[in-house]
């Protein structure tokens, strides 16, 4: 149950927690149109918090509106201050942030009309996505028996509410069996990425992730794309198979939610040695960076006071 906090911001204003309510007959609720966004603010070592990479989700949120022409009636700018003011009427130094703009009620019917574009901040504690034991020992995984959109039937460039009953069927179907979280293929069999998070695997020394074709294009995948160069790692986006998971000598998630997740099984065949290594080592580096203790990534922190 997520927990409950003081405030949620509504169409341009903090309104109580529980009075942050909507009609049954809200478009969005029905036909699934709507985008949202998972961001993470955290305590940095100087005893500050910042959001990470703010700007980025905004306007990932932004652009996720765009492709399915809603207009939201706000500007980035007025998100990111209505972000900050949310997580400080709330008094959050650390936590989840939930900017979600979805089609109001009024007509009913396939096309949303003329119907309200509203807007939500909510912000709440979120520890470990797949629990604290996950990012230490790694989670088991199963190839979901759902494929990720075809990119032509969802926009997976979106973070839209409705692309994820395919991420729902595939985490209940994963969780049901026993597993931690499921994979998805794209419609042509290739490794696309989980429920709620992108993948990565090492490889013969090379860190590889898929192509943006079919999944989310992740910020935490950006930010590890760029952080592992940097480290010196070789990092390349290239279509792999489920058999290049097996074959692999680590794998991992990341995402907002899911941080850096070693996968320590998929289909119940073990990943490397399961020592984890470079995982755990950009695991320790990107908690370093989101906690304020790597000045060479200081544009990536949206600094703020609770
Ligand atoms: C399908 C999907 N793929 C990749 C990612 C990683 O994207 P990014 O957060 O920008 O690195 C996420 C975020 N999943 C969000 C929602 C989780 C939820 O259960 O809700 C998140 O991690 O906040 C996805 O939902």
């Amino acid at each position: 149950m997520v927990q409950k906090m003081e405030s949620i911001w509504f169409d341009g204003r903090l309104v109580p927690w529980d009075e942050a309510n909507v009609h049954v007959l809200t478009h969005s609720l029905h036909y699934g149109l709507g985008v949202f966004e998972g961001i993470r603010s955290y305590r940095l070592k100087d005893g500050g918090s910042s959001v990470f990479r703010l700007k980025e989700h905004v306007e990932r949120l932004f652009q996720s509106a765009h492709i399915v022409q809603m207009e939201i009636p706000f500007n980035e700018d007025e998100i990111v201050d209505a972000i900050v003011e949310t997580l400080k009427a709330n008094k959050m130094p650390e936590g989840y942030i939930r900017p979600l703009a979805f089609v109001g009620a009024g007509a009913m019917g396939v096309h949303p009309g003329t119907n309200p574009i509203q807007t939500i901040i909510a912000t709440w504690p979120w520890g470990a996505y797949l629990g604290e034991e996950a990012l230490e020992n790694g989670i088991r995984v199963r190839t979901s028996s759902f494929n990720r959109h075809h990119v032509n039937v969802m926009m997976t460039k979106g973070k839209v509410c409705g692309n994820y009953v395919n991420s729902v069927l595939a985490k209940r179907e994963a969780v049901a069996d026993g597993y931690d979280e499921g994979l998805m293929l794209d419609t042509a069999g290739y490794v696309s990425e989980a429920t709620g998070e992108n993948i990565f695997i090492v490889r013969k020394g090379v860190i590889k992730t898929t192509p943006l074709t079919s999944i989310l294009e992740g910020i935490t995948r950006a930010s590890l794309m760029e952080l592992a160069e940097d480290l010196g790692y070789k990092v390349v986006e290239q279509q792999f198979s489920r058999d290049e998971v097996y074959t692999a000598d680590e794998a991992f998630f990341c995402g907002t939610a899911a941080e850096l997740t070693p996968i320590r099984e998929l289909d119940r065949r073990r990943i490397g040695k399961g020592d984890f290594k470079v995982a755990k080592h950009l695991q320790a580096e990107f908690f370093k960076v989101v906690g304020g203790e790597n000045p060479k990534y200081e544009h990536w922190l949206h600094r703020y006071e609770v």
